[in-house]
């Protein structure tokens, strides 16, 4: 199927607010008239002059102010609207976009990175925006008045009128010349810009590394060669832009030279009032003036349809969800998880797939835990489960049904996540916990909480749970933000828990609050989780051994132990570790 062009596209969006562009073309109808009229004004001052018609004077005087007036209030109203159309267009694109950005798919994330979706929102999303209000408005405009001038002239002088014509297929050659050069360069600069703003979003998360490692001359450097080809390109640009002025203004001088030595060459051969020749050089004005900023316009177009190109290319990704999916709700119950003979890759070759013909079954109630060295797929799993990713072969299924039969939403609805890092929003410590229920009340709030271990610590803070926690939770405690995301996961009450423990640096003291937290909220639940603690791991009704993408062993902790394999080798490792780090601590006290 053939793609809609980015301008019809962007018409679509205009679309929305036909009275607005309605009172954008009256308005720009009443300009043109009123410039028009500035014409006809002079040539009757003139004629009145060479007349000496003094009393002619106070309707002048009047009809002056009637046009001053006039061309005020349509620039103030062309200004305005124009200004109004393109925040309503960008408002509704930018909202577009969020809503399909939010169903992108995870692979989306994996392969983009958000530097480059946040450029799509905020520089393309600005050009496109320009492109609704001044642009559209400035190409459409400037031909009519070019128009309107010219068929005013073949009034005045038909033969002189005719000879100013040309310079119009010329400029628009010049425009055509410099357009398309100035869209590639568009593309050029929206995606220089991205990858700068990419690196500077990297950056700036990460200044303990950058400080601690002494990276900042590196980091500079880098910086330097994005800002450098962004610097590059803007000149380039800067000198098309240049050359594409400089020729349209060479051609409109030359025409109105042409134009002023014929009309006075009439005037003195007797074919031509004074009045007249005066109006013929105003209108010449508004012939070749219009003529001249086209090809700039033309330009300022193509980069703009370069950025609404790069915005369609994100409304266009496919998508999780063909609507924005209803707010999450947890389902109450389960019985059986079944993973049977579940492969995945993350790309298209099938050499080395992250998960290879894995297969187990969680009864309701079990406590699972998954063990195995790193990179051996545990986290891959994870995501499986959560459908993040649909399995390659193979099949999950909740109580004999796939994420097929459920629906997306609803089977997400089946899972509650603890992930190693907690993720939180920007907001109050009530917001991330209400996340995991947005109808909860607040004792249902502060029975999460406590249950979470994280009452206390809120309850010290000056705001309590209405305290800002800054960026991703920047203003707590590694162990806080754990807590605050165990209250979240409380909260949403799922059946079944996915829980990657942190293996983090937490003191001890943090780490024994935080894990009597997670020991309260798997109570009752069925729960998978990545274990790092032998603990966890002993109490399990079931372990599964990962290892390079491959499930080597499954059973209980005695079962095991005594088959002597993988686990038996694992859990040995593990306690000759903490044997010999609790040795250290020991010599260091
Ligand atoms: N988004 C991704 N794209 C491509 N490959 C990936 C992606 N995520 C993980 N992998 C690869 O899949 C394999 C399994 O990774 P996974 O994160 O599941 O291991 P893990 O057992 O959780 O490791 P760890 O204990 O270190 O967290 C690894 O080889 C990894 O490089």
């Amino acid at each position: 199927m053939k793609k809609e062009s980015p301008f019809f596209r962007l018409l679509k969006y205009m679309g929305k607010y036909k009275m607005l562009y309605a009172g954008l073309i009256t308005t720009m109808l009443v300009g043109i008239a009123l410039e028009l009229s500035v014409a006809w004004f002079l040539s009757l001052i003139t004629n009145a002059a060479v007349k000496f018609e003094v009393e002619r004077w106070p309707m002048l005087i009047l009809m002056g102010a009637v046009i001053l007036v006039g061309s005020s209030l349509t620039s103030f109203f062309d200004t305005y609207l124009k200004q109004k159309a393109s925040l309503k267009v960008r408002n509704d694109i930018r909202l577009d976009t969020m809503d399909h950005v939010l169903r992108f798919p995870q692979t989306y994330y994996d392969q983009t990175h958000t530097g480059d979706l946040l450029a799509r929102f905020t520089s393309d999303n600005q050009a496109v925006g320009e492109a609704a209000g001044n642009i559209i408005m400035g190409l459409l405009k400037n031909p009519l008045l070019a128009l309107c001038a010219f068929i005013y002239l073949l009034n005045i002088h038909w033969p002189l009128a005719l000879i100013t014509i040309c310079v119009g297929p010329l400029m628009i050659l010049v425009g055509k010349l410099f357009g398309e050069s100035m869209r590639k360069k568009g593309t050029r600069l929206q995606e220089a810009m991205s990858k700068g703003t990419s690196f500077l979003q990297d950056v700036l998360g990460a200044s303990v590394l950058y400080k601690i490692f002494g990276l900042e001359k590196k980091i500079s450097k880098q910086y330097r060669q994005y800002s450098t080809e962004i610097a590059a390109i803007e000149r380039s640009q800067g000198m098309t832009q240049g050359a594409a002025a400089a020729v349209s203004g060479g051609i409109a001088i030359i025409t109105i030279m042409i134009a002023i030595l014929l009309a006075g060459f009439f005037v003195a051969k007797g074919s031509l009032e004074v009045g007249a020749m005066l109006a013929f050089i105003q209108l010449m004005n508004y012939l070749v003036n219009p003529f001249s900023v086209l090809p700039s316009l033309w330009s300022s177009m193509q980069q703009a349809l370069a950025g609404a190109e790069r915005i369609f290319q994100v409304i266009d990704t496919p998508k999780e969800y063909a609507e924005l999916p209803s707010e999450g709700r947890a389902k109450t119950s389960f019985s059986e998880l079944a993973m049977s003979s579940v492969g995945f890759s993350y790309t298209d070759s099938a050499d080395a797939p992250a998960l290879h013909d894995v297969g187990f079954h969680v009864y309701a109630g079990q406590t699972v835990a998954i063990v195995g060295a790193s990179g051996g797929g545990k986290s891959t799993l994870f995501k499986l489960l959560l459908g993040l990713y649909l399995p390659t072969t193979g099949s999950i299924k909740i109580d004999g049904k796939d994420v097929n039969t459920l629906g997306l939403r609803e089977y997400r609805d089946y899972f509650s996540l603890v992930p190693q890092e907690s993720v939180l929003l920007s907001g109050t410590i009530r917001d991330n916990i209400l996340d995991g229920n947005r109808s909860a009340g607040e004792e249902e709030i502060v029975a999460a909480a406590k249950q979470a271990n994280a009452y206390d610590f809120i309850m010290k803070l000056p705001q309590g749970f209405d305290t800002e926690i800054g960026e991703r939770g920047s203003r707590l405690s590694g162990g806080q933000k754990q807590r605050i995301a165990i209250a979240r996961a409380i909260l949403r009450d799922a059946p079944i828990l996915l829980l990657d423990e942190a293996t983090a640096a937490l003191d001890n003291e943090s780490e024994r609050i935080v894990q009597d937290a997670l020991t309260k909220l798997m109570v009752g639940r069925t729960t998978l989780v990545i274990a790092h603690r032998l603990s966890t791991v002993q109490n399990a009704d079931l372990i599964l051994v990962m290892e390079n993408g491959e499930l080597v062993e499954k059973g209980t902790h005695h079962a095991l132990l005594s088959a002597g394999g993988r686990y038996h080798a694992l859990y040995h490792a593990q306690l000759q570790q903490e044997e010999q780090a609790d040795m250290e601590c020991q010599t260091f006290n």
